[in-house]
């Protein structure tokens, strides 16, 4: 019965005749051509910090909610409804991929996500999928990342994302969130053959994820490693890093095929070891963390790519005068060009958009330090400014 109304709704729905984009800021940004204001989104912009994510999530099962293409396209857009945000990226997680692997994944309440049955012994690899059908395990996430991009109307671009191959394995093996990774990497220096399977197996479903996410109607990928910190430089170039280069190779290569050009964006957590490699491995964008400063950025970046970040979200409990010098400062260490502002990692659950205490100017055009000032009330009343 609920599949027959799904084929109706996508009937309707079909990844094709998308509404025309109005706001092509952050597109420009990523390509590193020029734009009329500085570009913005927050990583979980969508999310617990939002009474309404909260009204809306109540009672539900987390992953049932990114099973649910409406679901998914209702949080998509609520951050919308409240700030203007240059772009708009798809409700899921990035854990839906070791599902369609066979593993069992829970979100458990004030502990997280959490895998009944990791990953123990190399022995275990064999009860993962050995060829994972993607459109049939994740067309959830197609279906909802084509209804998204019809309910946004052009309004902003869909950014669709995915979990980095080291990124998912360290949850495959911890069996949830870790501060050391311990067990993890435990597998990189016992197990490195094991190690290099699982995380090739990783990529071959995380590619043709990511070009079913732009069949369906993804304007720009971010691929999240966000436990690159716990790797050292030399690790990071054996176990990550070739892994990343191989997904914006082979996702560009497809995508050209089919006359595509959709920007990646790869976001290494406090990986800026590798600052000079990852902008050297395909991506039009690299993610910053706040851990890393603007001009040094850029000087180690040499101008090869746009670059986006990266406020230390808790920067958002500082008195505003400071949270507006903070913006100012890191606005004029980019500079504005290839430029998407936004925070070093996700929004956290207790910041309080109720706070907000002014209405957000209603155009943000950079240029002059005046206009960038504009950007920083932007940033100071709108979005982020939560805590007075
Ligand atoms: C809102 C949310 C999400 N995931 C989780 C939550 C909170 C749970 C809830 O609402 O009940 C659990 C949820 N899912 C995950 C965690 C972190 C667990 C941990 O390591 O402790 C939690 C609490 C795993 C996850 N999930 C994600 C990452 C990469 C980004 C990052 O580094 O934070 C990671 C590491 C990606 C993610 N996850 C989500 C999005 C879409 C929303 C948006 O960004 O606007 C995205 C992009 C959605």
């Amino acid at each position: 019965m609920s599949h027959s109304i799904f084929d109706m709704i996508f009937c309707f729905f079909s990844p094709k005749d998308f509404p025309k984009l109005k706001n092509d800021a952050f597109l420009r940004a990523c390509h590193g051509q020029e734009t009329n204001h500085v570009p913005v989104w927050c990583m979980r912009q969508a999310g617990r910090y939002l009474p309404e994510f909260r009204e809306f999530r109540a009672g539900k099962d987390f992953f049932e909610t990114c099973r649910s293409p409406a679901a998914c396209c209702e949080l998509t857009l609520q951050p919308l409804r409240r700030f203007p945000f240059d772009a708009a990226i798809i409700f899921s997680d990035i854990l839906v991929i070791p599902q369609a692997m066979g593993m069992d994944v829970q979100m458990v309440a004030g502990k997280g996500p959490t895998f009944p049955e990791p990953l123990k012994e190399p022995e275990d690899l064999l009860l993962l999928q050995p060829k994972v059908d993607v459109n049939k395990e994740l067309g959830y996430v197609f279906k909802a990342i084509t209804l998204t991009r019809h309910k946004l109307d052009g309004k902003v671009p869909l950014i669709g994302f995915t979990g980095a191959p080291w990124t998912l394995m360290a949850y495959m093996i911890e069996g949830g969130g870790s501060t050391t990774h311990s067990k993890a990497k435990r597998w990189l220096y016992r197990h490195p053959e094991a190690s290099h399977k699982l995380l090739k197996m990783l990529t071959d479903v995380i590619v043709v994820y990511l070009l079913g996410q732009v069949a369906a109607g993804a304007q720009a990928l971010q691929v999240f490693e966000s436990h690159a910190g716990c790797l050292g430089p030399v690790e990071f170039q054996e176990f990550s890093l070739p892994y990343l280069r191989d997904i914006a190779r082979k996702v560009k290569d497809q995508l050209k095929e089919s006359g595509q050009d959709v920007p990646m964006i790869v976001f290494a957590k406090d990986g800026h070891y590798g600052l000079e490699d990852l902008s050297q491995s395909h991506y039009e964008v690299v993610g910053l963390d706040w851990t890393i400063d603007p001009r040094s950025a850029r000087e180690r970046t040499g101008g090869k790519v746009s670059l986006q970040g990266n406020m230390d979200p808790c920067a958002l409990y500082a008195p505003k005068e400071r949270i507006s010098e903070i913006v100012k400062k890191m606005l004029e260490g980019f500079g504005t060009r290839g430029y998407i502002a936004n925070l070093g990692h996700g929004l956290y659950p207790d910041m309080d958009p109720e706070n907000d205490s002014g209405e957000p100017p209603s155009d943000i055009r950079l240029g002059d330090s005046r206009e960038g000032d504009q950007t920083t009330k932007w940033f100071l009343h709108s979005q982020v400014a939560f805590f007075s």
